[in-house]
Parts: structure tokens; C-alpha cells; sequence
């Protein structure tokens, strides 16, 4: 005798979904032709372990591929009708079958599938307007990220080939003009690093804003406050140092964040980035620390930027005093951006490793 199993049906305007009430069901053979579906399978139903057949009749053609699932407590099977449409009942014989009911759990009437279908479609199109919005986004950044590394690769560049060459040429004279070369360049490049600052506050690129900061306003403090400020400043060789030095790494820093924006690399340079900075960061701070040095007598000297006290006291503090205090606080950011470029040296390579493994 052929045992049936409890199926349990619902509709959308392109599918059926048919629930087989079979446990652990196994040897599962189903398939549909016409408007015919024929099923057969193991497992355990409303009659025990056996086997359980079934064939239905739709009312109208399906399309032949059948997909199903099987779980532990049912087979879930879905049938495409072969067109578009919303059926009145599910078989061609008006009775339905005594083994087949509706499926409460996915029941939908014509009207509700219709709000479904259209909740779909809104959803998608959501979805793809905030994939096309965040493409955008992502290419506007990436084309902003490359326009400003680019002008600080040729800025940083300029100087550093400018310097390269007026040394060879000048030898040992070419330190003593070096801020009148080469300053207004790097004013403008030191000014545009402000940017980095801003990247890294409103999440352009994933970086700390702590470490840029002290990068950022540690050299713009030698180069507005202790060079600009100061005209004895000017001849003065560690002018050279200083800037001979920032521009060394950026020549490989900015070219390095350039290939980044396509997902590109060059593994020399990637290398040179973040190896270059060892000797040169601490070279830097030495240079800049020569510098503030050489300027406290200067600003002593001058009272530039002297701090006025009331005049019952009548005399007020000198700038020199805040440089003290200035050179104790560039050893911390020294220290603090060692540490942090460090941790992304070996965050490169370790990720790097990982990959190649
Ligand atoms: C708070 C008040 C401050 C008071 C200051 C008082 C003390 C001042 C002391 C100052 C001492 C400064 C001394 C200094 O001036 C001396 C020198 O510079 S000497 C020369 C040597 N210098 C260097 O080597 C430093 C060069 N600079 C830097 O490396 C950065 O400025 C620094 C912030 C220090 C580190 O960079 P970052 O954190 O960004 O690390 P990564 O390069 O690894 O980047 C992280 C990810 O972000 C992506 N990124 C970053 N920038 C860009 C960009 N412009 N375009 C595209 N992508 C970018 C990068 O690709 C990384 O992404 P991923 O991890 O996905 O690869």
C-alpha cells in the first residue's frame, strides 16, 4: 500500500512551496513535468519509518527544475510556475487532496504577496541606490587621497632633488641659503599636511589623529615659529638638516599612500617606507632639538613672543621659557610616534607574512 505524507502548501506569483512532513527523510526523488509533480521518499511520517509517495496536479504547467531542502523535521521543496500569476487553488481537481493543507507558517493572500513582491523590489532598490552612493564615495575619496599625495610627492620632491643638486653644485654653501630656496615650498606643503590631521579625525584613512597630530604640528611649529619668526634663523645650516630630513621620508611616503589608492604595491618601496623613517625619525627630532636650541637665546634676546606680565610686576616672561618646556614635550611625541610607527611596521609586514604563507 502507498503511504502519503502530510503536505502542506502555500503560493507566491511565481513560486509554490510545498512542506513535506517527513522526518529525517532520505533517497529523496523529486520531480515535476507539465503541471505533474511526483515525489517519493524514506523517512519517518505520520505512519513510522517507510517509504512515502505522493503526485499533485497543478492547476497550471510548472516550470521542470525543482529545488528542495531537506531538514531533520520536513522537506521543504520549491516549484516555479511556468507563468507568472496568482492561482486559485493549487490543483486542477477542485477537492483538494486529503493529505494536503495550507501552509499557515507562509500563507499569503493575492494582495499581500503583491505588497511583499514590491517591499522586495524597494528593498533592492535601497540597497542598490546606497551601493551606487557609497562607489561614489569611495571613488571621490580615492581620487582626493591620490591628487593630494601626488602634489606632496612633487612638493616633497622638488626639495629634496633642489637640495640634492645645490649641494653638489655649492658644497658646503648651499646649507647657509637653504630657507630662502626652499621655504616657500615647503610652507606650502607643511600647510597642506593639515589635511592628514583632518584624514584621520573624520576616518579618510584608518590612522591614529594623535600621532598625526604631533607630526603634523611638531614640524609646522620649527617651521613657522622657530624659522619663520626668526630672520637670524635663516643662514643658519640646521635649516638644511631639518628640511633634508622631512623631505627624505616623504619621497617615499607619499609615493607609497599613491600605489595604496589602487590597491597596488612595490614591495621595495613599501620597504623603504616603513623602514626609512628608523634612522631618519630620530635624526629629525635631533635636528629640530639643535634648532629650538640654537633659537632660545634669540628669542631671548628679542622678547618675540614674550609673554607680558601685569605692570605692578613689570616684566614678563620670555618665549625661551616655553621652548624649554617644548623640547621636554618633542622627546614624548618622539617617543610616541617611535611606538606608533613601529607598531605599523610590524602590522605590515606580519600581515604581510600571513598573506605569503
Ligand atoms: C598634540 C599636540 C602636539 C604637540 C607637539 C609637541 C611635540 C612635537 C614633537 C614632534 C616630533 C616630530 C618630529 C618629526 O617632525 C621629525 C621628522 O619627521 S624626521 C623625518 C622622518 N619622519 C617620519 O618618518 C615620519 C613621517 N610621517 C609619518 O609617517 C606620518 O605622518 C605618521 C602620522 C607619523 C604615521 O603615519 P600613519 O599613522 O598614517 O601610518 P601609515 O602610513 O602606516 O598609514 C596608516 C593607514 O592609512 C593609510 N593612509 C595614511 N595616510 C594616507 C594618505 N595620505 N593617503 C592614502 N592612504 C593613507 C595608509 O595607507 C595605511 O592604510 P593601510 O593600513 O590600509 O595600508
Amino acid at each position: 500500500m502507498t503511504l502519503t505524507p502530510l503536505v502542506y502548501w502555500a503560493q507566491r506569483h511565481e513560486e509554490i512551496y510545498l512542506r513535506v512532513e517527513l522526518t529525517d527523510a532520505q533517497n529523496i526523488d523529486v520531480h515535476a513535468q507539465d503541471n505533474v509533480l511526483q515525489f517519493r521518499a524514506q523517512g519517518h511520517g505520520a505512519k513510522g519509518q517507510n517509504e512515502y509517495e505522493f503526485s499533485l496536479e497543478f492547476l497550471s504547467p510548472v516550470k521542470p527544475e525543482v529545488s528542495y531542502k531537506s531538514t531533520q523535521r520536513q522537506v521543504n521543496i520549491t516549484v516555479r510556475k511556468q507563468q507568472r500569476g496568482w492561482w486559485e487553488r493549487l490543483t486542477v481537481q477542485e477537492r483538494k487532496p486529503v493529505f494536503l493543507a495550507p501552509d499557515f507558517d507562509r500563507w499569503l493572500d493575492e494582495s499581500d504577496a503583491e505588497m511583499e513582491i514590491r517591499e522586495k523590489e524597494e528593498k533592492r532598490n535601497r540597497l542598490r541606490a546606497s551601493r551606487h552612493k557609497e562607489e561614489g564615495f569611495v571613488s571621490l575619496k580615492t581620487g582626493f587621497l591620490f591628487v593630494y599625495n601626488l602634489v606632496q610627492f612633487l612638493g616633497f620632491s622638488w626639495i629634496f632633488v633642489n637640495m640634492t643638486v645645490r649641494l653638489f653644485i655649492f658644497g658646503q654653501d648651499s646649507l647657509y641659503d637653504t630657507f630662502h630656496t626652499i621655504s616657500d615650498v615647503m610652507f606650502f606643503c607643511q600647510i597642506l599636511a593639515a589635511v592628514e590631521v583632518l584624514n584621520a579625525a573624520f576616518g579618510v584613512v584608518r590612522t591614529g589623529v594623535v600621532p598625526t597630530l604631533i607630526q603634523v604640528v611638531g614640524r609646522n611649529f620649527i617651521l613657522f615659529i622657530i624659522f619663520g619668526s626668526l630672520e637670524e634663523m635663516h643662514h643658519r645650516p640646521v635649516v638644511f638638516f631639518v628640511f633634508y630630513l622631512w623631505s627624505a621620508i616623504e619621497i617615499f611616503r607619499y609615493p607609497f599612500y599613491m600605489l595604496g589608492c589602487f590597491n597596488t604595491e612595490w614591495k621595495i618601496l613599501t620597504w623603504l617606507r616603513y623602514t626609512v623613517w628608523i634612522p631618519l625619525y630620530p635624526l629629525g627630532v635631533l635636528a629640530e632639538a639643535v634648532a629650538v636650541i640654537q633659537s632660545i637665546p634669540i628669542f631671548y634676546e628679542t622678547k618675540l613672543f614674550s609673554i607680558p606680565l601685569p605692570k605692578a610686576i613689570g616684566t614678563s616672561i620670555s618665549f625661551s621659557y616655553v621652548l624649554h618646556v617644548y623640547l621636554v614635550l618633542m622627546f614624548l611625541g618622539l617617543f610616541i610616534n617611535f611606538r606608533h610607527l613601529y607598531k605599523q611596521r610590524k602590522k605590515r609586514f606580519r600581515t604581510k607574512k600571513r598573506k605569503a604563507n
